[in-house]
């Protein structure tokens, strides 16, 4: 079968010139991407690599790279990600991870921030198939759970638990995540201005304006996507 998020992140790596300081999110995309890179005669070697994924740096580890802290970089040359979906205006909802905040912190570094995925993550609009996702501080979680309810009317809202630990998720930070739903999706603009808004809310996972390009693969081959409609480079 073919793997189309494989073919996406083959034609992202193409992207990367040697000496440049890349940062990489998480998602099976990405792994595909590490492979990319590696695959691509003497580039490796010469990259500086920051992730802002527990699981990609793992992997990067693996394969034989020096990974930086991103805390010790202002800037990147490129910072690639996966995410859930993507709209006409190449505003992203990600998260399934739940390491929005790390990837928003590279998203908004980075000179080019390119979404990688296969031809599913795109839609003109964003519906109610994912949730926003909020990264919220332990003293707001009821706050922050009763002010999403009564300012956005989510389909439905909840603490995300752990699948193979009794409790909820904890980040990196040692805070919560709340999952919400929503039908019809709100105006992006609208959402990342309230909700941004919102006391004990670190971050939320509406990456508004700030991807630059977006590469995917399907059936119809690879396309390029930049504000506000796709080129096609091949099929
Ligand atoms: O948002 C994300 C992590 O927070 C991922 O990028 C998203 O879930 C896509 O993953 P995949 O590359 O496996 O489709």
């Amino acid at each position: 079968m073919t793997d189309f998020k494989q073919q996406a992140a083959q034609e992202a790596a193409k992207l990367i010139q040697p000496g440049d300081t890349i940062g990489l999110g998480a998602g099976s995309t990405m792994i595909h991407l590490i492979t990319a890179i590696k695959a691509t005669p003497g580039l490796a070697e010469t990259l500086t690599v920051a992730s802002s994924s527990f699981s990609t740096r793992l992997r990067l580890m693996a394969e034989g790279f020096t990974v930086k802290e991103s805390g010790w970089l202002s800037r990147l040359d490129w910072y690639f990600d996966g995410c859930d979906q993507f709209d006409h205006w190449l505003n992203a909802l990600k998260s399934g991870g739940g390491v929005h905040t790390a990837e928003k912190i590279l998203a908004a570094m980075a000179d080019n921030f390119v979404l990688v995925g296969d031809s599913s993550k795109q839609s003109v609009r964003f519906d109610s198939t994912y949730p926003l996702v909020v990264e919220v501080i332990p003293e707001a979680l009821s706050y922050v759970a009763d002010r999403l309810k009564r300012s956005f009317h989510p389909t439905r809202s909840e603490l995300r638990l752990s699948v193979r630990k009794d409790g909820a998720v904890i980040t990196e930070r040692g805070n919560f995540l709340i999952d919400s739903w929503f039908s019809p999706f709100p105006e992006p603009v609208d959402l990342n201005d309230q909700v941004g808004a919102i006391p004990g809310i670190l971050e939320h996972s509406l990456f508004f304006n700030l991807a630059h390009k977006a590469i995917t693969a399907g059936p119809d081959g690879i396309m390029e996507w930049s504000r506000p409609w796709p080129s096609r480079t091949e099929s």
